[in-house]
């Protein structure tokens, strides 16, 4: 069932185009990395996938009854972020605050929603614990959750082990993964890591200045995609 069609996007900014004929397609249950070097336009058209932007050109239909706020996102995390002044469980539960209007009070449901959330992502150890006394890996946990409290169809990753490191980064990754293959949750993550793409990912869109986008496997045998794994392992020795 196709959730987001694009078609022929241009996306730019003040009149100036950054990319442009933009073609891909996700359908529900889809694990899509996008790739591409620094500044190629990766967090912009997360940006206007979000709607918060405008492409120059071109279409985004979404399908499958999907609605713009039943897209989560979860941005590169900034400083301001590290430092928010809450509990983990107080964090997480805000997630919900898009779908209760004006009701001043978290239901029970909502209350055992958010605990199993915090089970499969966790961070049930840190409910009570202050999120600014965390590592940067239980950070985005807890990140994770509360846009998963706001929706479970569809989440957008902005580079979300940057910062973190080995193991923490691995924990995220099988996070991730094990929300799209148990619980069907659709993935459309950022990544730098080309490792990660060939273990996890079931689509890839590489933008910059060659466009490529297919299943993993297409990735993988294309020109472009070899030579960057080849890079990459490289790199690691
Ligand atoms: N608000 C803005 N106004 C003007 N130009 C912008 C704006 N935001 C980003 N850009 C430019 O658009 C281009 C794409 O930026 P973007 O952040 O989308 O790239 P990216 O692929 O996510 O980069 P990175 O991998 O470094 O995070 C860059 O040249 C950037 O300088």
């Amino acid at each position: 069932m196709k959730l987001i069609t694009c078609e022929n996007l241009t996306l730019g900014y003040e009149g100036k185009a950054i990319l442009s004929g933009l073609n891909f397609t996700v359908n529900s249950g889809d694990y899509l990395c996008i790739v591409g070097e620094n500044g190629s336009g990766k967090s912009t058209l997360m940006k206007t996938l979000l709607h918060l932007q405008s492409p120059m050109a071109g279409t985004i239909t979404m399908g499958d009854g999907l609605k713009i706020n039943e897209i989560g996102y979860l941005p590169q995390q900034t400083a301001l972020q590290r430092d928010f002044p809450a509990s983990v469980e107080e964090i997480v539960m805000s997630g919900f605050l898009g779908r209760m209007g004006l009701r001043p009070f978290y239901t029970k449901a909502e209350k055992k929603e958010a605990r199993e959330l915090m089970e499969k992502t966790r961070i049930t150890d840190l409910a009570d614990r202050c999120y600014r006394e965390l590592s940067g890996g239980q950070q985005q946990r807890v990140l994770l959750t509360r846009a998963l409290c706001a929706t479970r169809k569809i989440l957008l990753l902005d580079e979300p082990v940057s910062g973190l490191d080995p193991v923490a980064t691995a924990d995220m990754y099988q996070i991730i993964s094990e929300l799209n293959k148990e619980d069907h949750v659709t993935i459309i993550m950022i990544s730098h890591d080309i490792g990660e793409v060939a273990n996890y990912a079931s689509h890839v869109l590489h933008i910059g200045h060659r466009l490529f986008f297919g299943t993993k496997e297409e990735y993988m045998n294309s020109k472009i995609g070899k030579h960057l794994v080849t890079a990459g392992e490289e790199a690691k020795a």
